[in-house]
């Protein structure tokens, strides 16, 4: 299906984010003064099957994720769509200014994951476990992460969003949660946002890459990342790097 173009038959949950005609984000400020997140507010943003956020510490791709995945609905610290949990307060008011073209009869299911919460969502689902969760805390980071993404709650049609899924990943659990997101985009209704900074995340098959910096944020060629060229480039020679920071 060309990019822009509805599929009548499978919508995706969120085909544009745009600024909400009643919003009055102050531009100065953040999160507004964010240049990715300016961006959005002043053009807006489509969104496909897969989209990948990439960009350095601060960019500012948790506050856009963040505030997509609640404005489709979801907890800002994790969790499904009508889920209560919540332990602190700290979401920018981003969602507030959003809104959300969702497709016609697409699917209003989600699931928001991000490393920084997994900790206190476990804890929720503790409490509220669904028929076959396992005891997640009980599993190590890795493991429980997989472990959820083998749930039923990341099967079928839906907007699942990730906040760099890859943080306590080893390499080759990196590599199987390529495969788990690609099986997971092949439902036609499936929809996937994740930032990330793993290059190994960022290769998977048919995503569409957003890198954020200064500027705001551009599509980017897989291997024109900054991250994996810096990678690549530390992995033949890492003296070159460590130089600059031991003596
Ligand atoms: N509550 C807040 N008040 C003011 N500024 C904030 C607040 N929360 C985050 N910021 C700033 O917003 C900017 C973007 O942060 P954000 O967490 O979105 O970046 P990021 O790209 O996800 O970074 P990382 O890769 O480190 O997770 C940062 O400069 C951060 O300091």
């Amino acid at each position: 299906m060309p990019r822009g173009q509805p599929d009548v038959l499978h919508p995706l949950p969120v085909r544009r984010v745009r600024m909400a005609s009643d919003a009055e984000p102050v531009r100065d400020t953040w999160p507004a003064s964010i240049p990715a997140v300016r961006q959005v507010l002043d053009r807006g943003l489509d969104l496909g099957k897969l989209t990948i956020l990439v960009g350095e510490n601060g960019s500012g791709k948790s506050t856009l994720i963040e505030a997509i995945a609640m404005a489709y609905g979801l907890p800002g610290e994790g969790g499904s769509t009508g889920a209560m949990h919540k332990t602190y307060a700290s979401e920018s008011p981003l969602h507030d200014w959003l809104t959300l073209e969702r497709g016609a009869g697409a699917s209003k299911w989600g699931y928001f994951l991000r490393a920084e919460t997994t900790h206190g969502l476990f804890t929720y689902l503790h409490n509220n476990p669904g028929p076959v969760d396992p005891e997640f805390h009980a599993l190590s980071h890795g493991e429980s992460f997989l472990a959820m993404l083998g749930t039923r709650r990341f099967r079928g049609d839906g907007f699942f969003v990730m906040d760099e899924p890859e943080a306590g990943l080893s390499f080759s659990a990196q590599l199987a949660l390529v495969g788990t997101l690609k099986a997971l985009t092949s439902d036609p209704g499936s929809q996937v946002l994740i930032a990330t900074h793993s290059p190994v995340l960022a290769s998977i098959p048919g995503a569409h890459i957003l890198q954020l910096d200064e500027n705001g944020l551009r599509p980017s060629a897989w291997a024109e990342l900054e991250s994996v060229i810096n990678y690549t480039s530390f992995l033949k020679e890492p003296r070159r790097y460590l130089r600059h920071v031991v003596d």
